[in-house]
This record gives C-alpha cells, structure tokens and sequence, in this order.
C-alpha cells in the first residue's frame, strides 16, 4: 500500500462539496496560525453549499479536528508507513474519510468511502487506490484495532482514545486522576453549547425566552449564569429574534460568571485591560447599568473595533474602548481604577472543544510563553488599581502554570493583595470555587468551557 512519490502536484478541488469544502479548509488550516471557524465563515461565504451541506461540512472540519488524535492512531494500525511520511493531502483524506466511517451514523459508509475515493481523483488521482485500499480495510477490520491498554499505558490510552497530543496527556494524568482526566477529555471532544448572555438593559431572560419558544426555538436559562441562555439547537445567530435589536450577545456561559466576580458597581471607573472583542467590557458595562466608565484596551486594534460595534448593536455608552498595548503604552500612566479586570491571554487550553485545531498547535514552550506575559501584565494591572480595590484575573486556560501559579507568584511579590474567595458572594455557585477561593469552571463538570478566575483585593498601600 505505499503511495509511490511523483512530482505531480495534488490540485486544489471546487468547493462545491460539503466533502471537497472540508478538504479545502483542513488543508488552509494546516501549517496556518489562522482559526478553523474564520475558515468556515469564509468558505461559507464563497461557496454554492445549501442547508445540510452547510452543517456537513462544519461538521467534517470540526469533527476531523477534534477526532484526530484518535483517528491518526487507527490509521496507524492501516496504513504500512508512518504517518508522518504520508503526503498531506493523502492524510487529510485519509481523516476526512476514516472519520465518516467511525462517527457519522447518518452516512452509510459505502457512501462515505465513494465520495472520499471520489474526492481523492479530483485531488492525487495516483492516492485513489491508498485511499480506498485503507478505508476498506478498515471496514474488515475495526472489531480487531486496539487501543493501548490503559492500566500499563495511561497517557498514550488517554491521548488516542480522547484525541489529545500526548504532553497534554501527560499534563492532565498529573493534574487529575484517570478517571477526571478522562471526563475532562472527552467532554473537550464535544460539541459545545451555543450560549447567550441576555442584555438585560432591554429585555429580562425570561422575556426573551419566550420570543424564542414563540419563534419554535428550543432554549432554556444557563445553570449559574443570570443572565445566560442556552439554546438547544444550531442556527444562525443573526437570524435569532433580538438580534438586530441589541437583545443578545453570544458568550460562553463560564465566560459571564468573570464580570459578576468583579462586581462593578454603578458610577465607577473601570478598567478592562486586554478586552477584545469585548465580551465582559459589555457585560461589566450592563451590570452598571451603563453608568460609570468602563475603560476598555487591547493591542489589538482591529478587535477593538469589534468592542465598539457591539457596544452599539447593545445600546452601551460607558466604554471607552482604545488600543494600547498594557506593557508599553503610556496611555494608563497616572491613572488609577476601582476594579480592573485582566482576562489575560493564554494558551486557550479551556477551549479546545471550540478550537479544536489550537490542540495540533500548542506546546509546552508556548504555555510558558503564555505565563511569561500573564506574570508581566498583572503586574502591570495592579499597578492601576486604587487602595482598598479589586482586581478579578482570569484565563480559559486548565493548566496551573497560567493560573494558580501566576497568582501565587504575584502575591508572593505584592504582600499588599490578598485573596478573596468568591463562594462567600456566591452562594449558589459554591460548586464552581476550589478550595482555594479561586473560580474553576469545567467542560465535564459544568458543562461550561475551562475558564480560571482569582478574586484579589488590594488591603494596604504597596511597600515603596
Ligand atoms: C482572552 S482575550 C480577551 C477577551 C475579552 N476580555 C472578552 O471577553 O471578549 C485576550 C486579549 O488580550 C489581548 N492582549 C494580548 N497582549 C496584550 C497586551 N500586552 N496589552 C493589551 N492587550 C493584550 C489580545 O489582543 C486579546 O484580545
């Protein structure tokens, strides 16, 4: 079954197939630092796919990388040479048909091996017979392809059983037990909830609620967020009811908890630090009634862009969005907030399940990058904050070296912060808080992303 090597060039396919349209963005994906989901939108925009072929083909993207670990492992066990030396169109077709045949009941798998062999004559004819060769055995096969045993193997179990790279194995064994890890893992392979927060400056959630079931839309009020609604099934944001008229904004439910942990209160000065696209600078802004000021910075300017189209579609005049750079610009020189959040930058572990491409990304090295910086900018945050004030730190990260650690590092270099433990203002939420006080939302546990957040109040001047 070796694919003999020749010059010819594998050839890009017309997308006019949910098929070719998932082989192209995999392809545009890989060795990209770009987001599969920008990649869809666009692929959307440009193609002729209509109603299921469009949710066909988000499904083959998004399927293929969340199950590629596992899928990689079984072809493994088909494929005579090792992976890494298979062409890259050979492996992304390998993928695309292999993860039809093990998880998409709805395609009888004689169709999804000929529309895979199909596809792969459009794009390295001489791979048809590989192709077809490796999905057929597999179909003899699979009642015999094994897993490793996870008693004598756990990481390399965990890793190809719940598609995860074997470091972040490794990492979760040592963070949880089997079992926890395990929970953690598959629910990151899952499909996450489509979850809105409700801008309760127009409409109650259940006001809301009752235009979507009016609209035959299945939804129901989040767990733990107030103003938090999940809907229970796919569709097109902007088509919701409310949507043009500033009713919603989509946001995790985990993701909402964060601006609550701050507290802000009506009148006061704010600041939310790196807070592109703005999902809690809204929300921070909503919670004060809009009154106050919220001063909302980003490098990024292009994303702060995005702060201040959604203050507009939500009717929010208190935030003052301005692109500096936290380490460098001297724009917040001299002035001082009574609660600042930093939603600081990390390596995205907590979301996998919705960045499912981040996972073949990431690395060890890029997590201590990420800490490098989350250690500069707090720092830099608490520089800002006036006596006796709040700081709320916060990641999408599961891994300790961005979250417990920066925080116990900072108060080991500033004395003048403690810890407040959120479950003594959340009593309802006490299954969210750690023993340690700080908020840890999880996939398995809540069904929420992984999202971090440690509550600080300065109590006395910082030492000169
Ligand atoms: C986790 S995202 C923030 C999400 C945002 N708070 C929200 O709820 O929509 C982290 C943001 O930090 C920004 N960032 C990274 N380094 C920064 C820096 N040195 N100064 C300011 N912003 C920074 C990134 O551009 C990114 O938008």
């Amino acid at each position: 079954m070796l694919l003999p090597m020749s010059k010819q060039q594998p050839a890009t396919p017309a997308t006019g197939s949910p098929r070719q349209a998932a082989y192209t963005t995999l392809q545009r994906l890989s060795g990209s630092d770009l987001h599969a989901d920008d990649l869809i939108d666009q692929e959307l925009s440009r193609n002729q796919l209509q109603g299921p072929d469009r949710g066909l083909f988000a499904e083959l993207v998004f399927g293929v990388l969340r199950r590629q670990g596992t899928l990689d492992h079984y072809l493994k066990q088909l494929v005579q040479q090792p992976l890494e030396r298979l062409e890259l169109p050979v492996l992304l077709l390998l993928r695309l048909g292999l993860y039809q045949l093990r998880y998409l009941d709805r395609v009888p798998s004689h169709a999804a091996v000929h529309a895979t062999v199909e596809l792969t004559n459009e794009i390295l004819p001489r791979a048809k017979g590989l192709i077809n060769g490796v999905l057929r055995s597999y179909l003899r096969r699979q009642e015999s392809l094994t897993l490793p045993d996870p008693a004598r193997q756990p990481a390399a179990w965990l890793a190809a059983a719940y598609s995860l790279p074997g470091w972040l194995a490794e990492q979760w064994l040592q963070q949880f037990s089997q079992n926890e890890a395990a929970g953690l893992a598959a629910a990151s392979t899952e499909i996450p909830p489509l979850t809105l927060r409700v801008n309760t400056l127009r409409i109650s959630r259940s006001a809301l609620l009752e235009r979507f079931h009016a609209a035959e839309l299945a939804a129901e009020p989040c767990r733990f967020a107030p103003e938090g609604i999940q809907l229970l099934q796919r569709c097109q944001i902007t088509g919701l009811p409310g949507f043009d008229e500033g009713l919603f904004m989509v946001q995790d439910e985990a993701s909402q908890l964060v601006a609550h942990l701050l507290a802000p209160q009506t009148g006061e000065q704010i600041l939310d630090m790196c807070a592109a696209p703005g999902g809690k600078a809204t929300h921070l802004a909503q919670l004060m009634n809009d009154r106050g000021c919220i001063t909302a910075t980003d490098l990024n300017a292009r994303r702060i862009r995005r702060i201040c189209e959604s203050a507009q579609r939500l009717g929010l005049t208190s935030i003052q969005a301005v692109a500096a750079d936290a380490l460098t610009s001297d724009y917040l020189e001299g002035l001082q907030f009574d609660r600042i959040l930093l939603d600081a930058p990390c390596s995205g572990l907590g979301v996998i399940r919705r960045n499912p491409e981040a996972k073949w990304r990431l690395t060890p090295a890029e997590i201590s990058r990420c800490a490098a910086r989350q250690h500069l900018l707090i720092d830099a945050a608490a520089a800002r904050l006036k006596p006796a004030g709040v700081l709320v730190y916060a990641t999408c990260s599961t891994a300790m070296e961005e979250d417990e650690t920066v925080i116990k590092d900072f108060l080991s270099r500033h004395p003048e912060f403690v810890v407040e433990n959120g479950a003594q203002f959340f009593p309802a939420w006490t299954d969210l808080f750690d023993c340690s006080g700080y908020l840890r939302a999880w996939p398995h546990r809540h069904g929420t992303d992984g999202f971090f957040a440690a509550r600080l109040r300065r109590v006395m001047q910082s030492p000169s």
